[in-house]
């Protein structure tokens, strides 16, 4: 059922140190005190809080250590080797090449992170995780892929105080810079990752999306056309047709022909910076797009749609949002950080993206809640 989008982030600061500003800088001077920690760790009701805010803190400072052994486990292909089931550690050492005591500390740290479980006769296997990690290559392209959004963040005080004019993600991503002409070999990369992750959204978003009094469906920034493939299987009475730069539209094309869908989608090749939007299409979707882009390319964009639109006609954004409850780290934490190395765009909350949506002309600004909104948000809106 559709949710209305309210704002949760106060507007104005209050103006005199209120009752919950006094009793915040009361309880951080005693929780930073060291005799405080030390008595609360043995106090049998505190003990629990105390062990629990330790372990948070821990896990933050070991957060990238994690990531490695989780690195390590990819680049070595760790997680197919035991698909077929449990392996002794010297076996397992054996077909990584590995040293046995380093593949058992691999092997220990990876169950202890439950992605893999070690059995009693000693022998490893995979743990929910790990197995979960067996179908959706993704993670694993996004693991690797990881190692630029890493070098970036290697000194983050200096990505937050200057902008540095290249960085290894905005390199990966071109139109974060803005160049006038992308390169195809420019885009194979990043347009191959996107479609392998777009696998797991497009049936999120899909189910939520309401199309069956739609015509014709323009994806913008559609990628390979992923999206549009699974909305062409759902929906055979829709026309499609999707908008991407044009090394990347060409991409798509080709994929529809070999997926037997080149008759159902036609591919444009433009810039929504740039070009004017093609006209016809009654719904527009905007999936992991907008985030990308700072507010001075999406404010025309979304007015750019808009005009597209016929009355009634229906705009759909899709992509994880800042706020998320239960996911308030992947977007204010990861999406961050990650959009800040990439150059350009920021998370945005569903709030924000609502008021967007309004100064753009929309109305019936609606969230529709998906399968996993970590993943995916949706809020659809139409024109008058
Ligand atoms: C993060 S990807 C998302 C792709 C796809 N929608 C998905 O979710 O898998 C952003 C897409 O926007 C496209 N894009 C970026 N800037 C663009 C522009 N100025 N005009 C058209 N497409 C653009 C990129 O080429 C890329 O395919």
């Amino acid at each position: 059922m559709p949710v209305a989008i309210t704002e949760t982030e106060p507007r104005t600061a209050p103006r005199r140190r209120g009752w919950r500003e006094r009793w915040l800088a009361f309880r951080n001077g005693t929780v930073a005190s060291t005799a405080f920690q030390r008595w609360a760790a043995g106090f049998p009701l505190t003990r629990g809080i105390a062990r629990r805010n330790t372990r948070a803190l821990f896990d933050l400072c070991a957060g990238f250590v994690y990531a490695q052994v989780l690195f390590a486990c990819v680049r070595l292909d760790l997680f197919r080797l035991l698909e077929a089931g449990p392996l002794a550690p010297d076996v397992i050492a054996r077909r990584l090449d590995l040293p046995q005591e380093r593949a058992l500390t691999l092997l220990k740290a990876a169950a202890a992170l439950d992605l893999l479980t070690r059995l009693p006769d000693g022998r490893f296997g995979l743990a929910d995780l790990g197995a979960a990690m067996i179908g959706n290559p993704s993670i694993a392209a996004m693991v690797e892929h990881h190692t630029m959004l890493y070098a970036d963040l290697a000194d983050p005080v200096a990505l937050l105080r200057e902008r540095p004019e290249r960085t290894r993600l905005s390199s990966y991503w071109p139109y974060a810079e803005d160049r006038a002409a992308v390169a195809p070999e420019s885009v194979a990369a990043y347009s191959g990752l996107m479609a392998a992750s777009q696998a797991m959204i497009a049936g999120d978003v899909l189910d939520a999306l309401p199309l069956s009094d739609r015509s014709c469906l323009m994806d913008v920034g559609g990628g390979e056309g992923v999206f549009l493939a699974q909305a062409a299987r759902r929906h055979p009475h829709l026309s499609l047709r999707l908008l991407d730069l044009p090394p990347v539209a060409e991409r798509a094309r080709a994929r529809f022909e070999s997926a037997g869908l080149g008759g159902r989608v036609t591919c444009h090749g433009g810039s929504f910076r740039d070009d004017a939007l093609p006209q016809g299409a009654d719904a527009v979707s905007l999936v992991r797009v907008v985030h990308d882009h700072d507010d001075i390319v999406i404010e025309p964009l979304l007015s750019a749609v808009h005009a597209a639109l016929p009355p009634g006609g229906l705009l759909a954004i899709a992509e994880p949002m800042a706020g998320t409850p239960g996911a308030e780290p992947i977007g204010d934490a990861y999406f961050g950080f990650y959009l800040m190395a990439m150059g350009s765009g920021r998370p945005r909350t569903a709030a924000e993206l609502s008021a967007m949506l309004t100064r753009a002309g929309f109305v019936d600004i609606r969230e529709r809640p998906t399968r996993r909104p970590l993943l995916a948000r949706l809020i659809t809106a139409k024109r008058a």
